[in-house]
């Protein structure tokens, strides 16, 4: 597990950008893994910078997205094909056909949870996969539990999830309170996890996911098990990990 530690959320964004950067340069028909969130706004805004500047080529890749709330059609503002349509896909030169992320209307959960467990099967081997951390550990929105989930699922939200999305509807009532999600078991075929954290609202999960037991009640701390994990993530975020864990 690389660590790296930056000033703040900027340095974070820049730094995981240029991570991805070279991934789509080195390999211009990279699968990509996108996240959504606060968390990875930056990074997509800093691609889009050095997009518009003629940087980067994203012609070639192809993305699968890890998660997309159940019952929230493509138009609605918070879904999060809306989300990676408003902060990356509408504003670089991807072909949106070759952009993928579970179908929120498909109201059958496990004919869903197939479906795009295949498709990822279909495409192959991500070659990295963004990830966010939430306030609970989870990723993707794979919710603290007593199993590891392996496979693409659906998940009903914590209230605590809830409540921590709930900034970005009118009221906490109007979250989902489902979702589907990529399994851990998914997530961790990856070839390289590129986790960004920023805040000391995620201190405490940070700490735990690296430097806890590796349970399925921090689901965060399954990445100590993944043979290439980078994290970046600012002072704040992690203000709890002991010096010996950055070095
Ligand atoms: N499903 C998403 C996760 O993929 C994300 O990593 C997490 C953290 O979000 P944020 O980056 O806004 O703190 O919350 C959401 O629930």
């Amino acid at each position: 597990m690389r660590i790296y530690k930056t000033k703040d959320y900027d340095e974070m964004s820049r730094t995981a950008a240029n991570i991805i950067s070279a991934q789509v340069i080195l390999k211009p028909e990279s699968l990509l893994g996108l996240a959504t969130g606060s968390s990875p706004i930056g990074v997509y805004d800093q691609l889009v910078e050095w997009y518009k500047k003629g940087d980067l080529d994203f012609s070639k890749v192809t993305t699968v997205n890890l998660d997309e709330y159940k019952g929230l059609p493509k138009e609605n503002k918070q879904s999060y094909y809306y989300f990676m349509h408003e902060y990356l896909f509408d504003k670089v030169n991807i072909n949106v056909e070759n952009t993928y992320l579970p179908d929120g209307m498909n109201m059958d959960s496990e004919a869903e949870a197939c479906r795009y467990e295949d498709l990822l099967a279909s495409l192959g081997q991500v070659d990295l996969q963004l990830l966010g951390l939430g306030h609970n550990g989870h990723i993707g929105f794979n919710e603290p539990g007593d199993v590891f989930e392996k496979a693409t699922h659906c998940v009903d939200l914590k209230e605590s999830t809830i409540e921590a999305n709930k900034r970005f509807f009118a009221s906490a009532d109007d979250v989902p309170r489902q979702a589907y999600s990529m399994g851990i078991g998914t997530i961790l075929k990856s070839k390289k996890l590129l986790v960004v954290v920023s805040g000391e609202g995620k201190a405490e999960a940070l700490k735990n996911s690296i430097c806890g037991p590796v349970t399925p009640h921090v689901p965060g701390s399954i990445l100590q098990f993944h043979p290439d994990v980078t994290i970046v993530a600012d002072e704040a975020a992690l203000s709890k990990v002991p010096e010996e864990y950055l070095k």
